[in-house]
Parts: structure tokens; sequence; C-alpha cells
């Protein structure tokens, strides 16, 4: 995917003014404070948000263009399950991801039971999603999204919730996984060794390469940040 010379305003907030990607390795991890704009690039690239200026594009295709003929070219996990889930049980939910395949209800729905029970959760299927806890709902975007698969699958802090084990299935789904990945994330190590990350920083690109080098700058930089106020109260004169 690219992005060419794009702005896009939130609120009142000028997000990204010019921002220039191309997004071409299988892994990418996505890095940097709270409201960097690591959400805001991702709906972006899921076509959520609609760029005020400049392009995005999927292969050479506008992404808008691209979607309305193919739907499940880019698949998002979202942050939060509640802003991802539609429907009130979990097999309707993940029967969903696969209509845009053209499947009819009843054969996703058998699809769905499938999936669920090769994974063990087969008395998830008629379960409440209310019901699930918020790790459990996140588990039930993840099967959405891997049901689904897309060319693309753009995972917005997938690990923020899950339990230990939760984790490393994640960790070895994504491992598996054929598609184009790009990972947002606060604990680096998820991230680390990938061949590629990015540092947001207010929007603007700050690092940008391989993970262990990225993710060291970044650190190194927080260090930093973390000592600064504390110098500062210490070099204040007492009364
Ligand atoms: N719905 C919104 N309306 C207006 N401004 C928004 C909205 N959502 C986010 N913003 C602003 O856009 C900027 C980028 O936010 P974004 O959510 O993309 O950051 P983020 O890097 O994903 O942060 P976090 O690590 O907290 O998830 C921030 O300045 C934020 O305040």
């Amino acid at each position: 995917m690219h992005l060419v010379n794009v702005s896009l305003k939130r609120g009142m907030t000028q997000v990204f003014e010019g921002l220039n990607l191309t997004l071409q390795e299988q892994r990418i991890g996505l890095i940097g404070d709270n409201g960097a704009g690591k959400s805001s690039l991702f709906r972006l690239l899921c076509g959520l948000d609609q760029a005020h200026g400049g392009q995005v594009l999927i292969g050479e295709a506008e992404l808008h263009a691209a979607r309305a003929k193919q739907p499940g070219l880019v698949g998002m996990m979202f942050q939060n399950p509640d802003d991802q889930i539609i429907f009130p049980t979990v097999e309707e939910e993940l029967a969903l991801s696969l209509r845009p395949q053209g499947l009819g209800k009843k054969e996703a729905k058998t699809q769905a039971r499938a999936l669920l029970e090769r994974r063990g959760l087969a008395h998830w299927a008629e379960r409440a999603v209310s019901s699930l806890s918020q790790g459990q709902r996140q588990q039930v975007c993840w099967l959405s999204l891997l049901i689904a698969s897309p060319r693309v699958l753009l995972l917005d802090e997938p690990f923020a919730s899950l339990d230990l084990p939760g984790q490393a299935r994640l960790a070895q789904d994504i491992a598996a996984a054929p598609q184009q990945i790009i990972i947002s994330t606060h604990v680096l190590d998820h991230v680390r060794d990938f061949e590629r990350v990015i540092w947001l920083d207010q929007g603007q690109l700050r690092g940008d390469g391989p993970g262990q080098e990225v993710c060291a700058a970044y650190e190194a930089d927080v260090a930093t940040r973390l000592q600064t106020p504390l110098q500062t109260v210490a070099q204040v004169p007492h009364g």
C-alpha cells in the first residue's frame, strides 16, 4: 500500500500533513506515543477515513475504488472490540466476515462453527458476544479477521486485553499467516524482530527501519524524556 502526500484532519486536529509511506514488507510494526497517529493511519489504510489531501493506493489503484470492486482487500482489528462487533452471537459475527466472499448465510455459519471447533471453542458458537470478557471479545475479532482472510491485516493493539496463552496463540497465528500484517502496539517485544518498524511522532515519521533499531531508538527517546522532568524538578531552588 502507498500513502502519497496524505493529509488528514480529525475534528480540530491536523493528524497528518503531507505523509508519504510505502508499505510493502510482510510484517510491519507501528509504534509511538498515545495520540501519535497509529489508529488514524489504520483508519486511512482500511478506508474508514478518507484523506483530505493526497492519495491512499493499494497496488496501483485508489483504495476506495479498489474496495468497491473487492471489499475483502483490507481488514482491521480494532483496538476496542466493541467498535468491530456487530452481531449478537459469536457464530453470527464470524459468519458475517464470510459474506463478502459471496457465501450464503447457512454455509457461512457452517464455516464459522468449523473454525470455532478447530480452535476448541465450539461452545462459544451461540454465546452472546455481550457475555464474553474483553479479552474473549478481542479473540472473536481476531477469528473474524482470520476467517475473512483479507489481503492485508491491520491489527490495532491486538494483544492489549489477551491473557498470556491468548498472546502466545495470537503471536503464533500472526507468524503463520500468509498475508501482509501491520501491527500497532505499545509492547515493543511484539514487533522488535520485525523486518520493519515505523515510529510515529505527532503524525510524522520519527523512525523507520529494522525493528531492533527503531524500537531501541524509541526506548532511548522515552528514557531521555522521563529523565528531563526529574532534572528540572531537582534544579528548582528551594525557598
Ligand atoms: N475522533 C476523534 N476526533 C478528533 N480527534 C481525534 C479523534 N481520534 C483521535 N483524534 C486525535 O488524532 C490524533 C491521533 O490519534 P490516534 O488515535 O490516531 O493516535 P494513536 O497513536 O492511535 O494513540 P493511542 O496509542 O492512544 O491509541 C490525536 O491528536 C488525537 O487526539
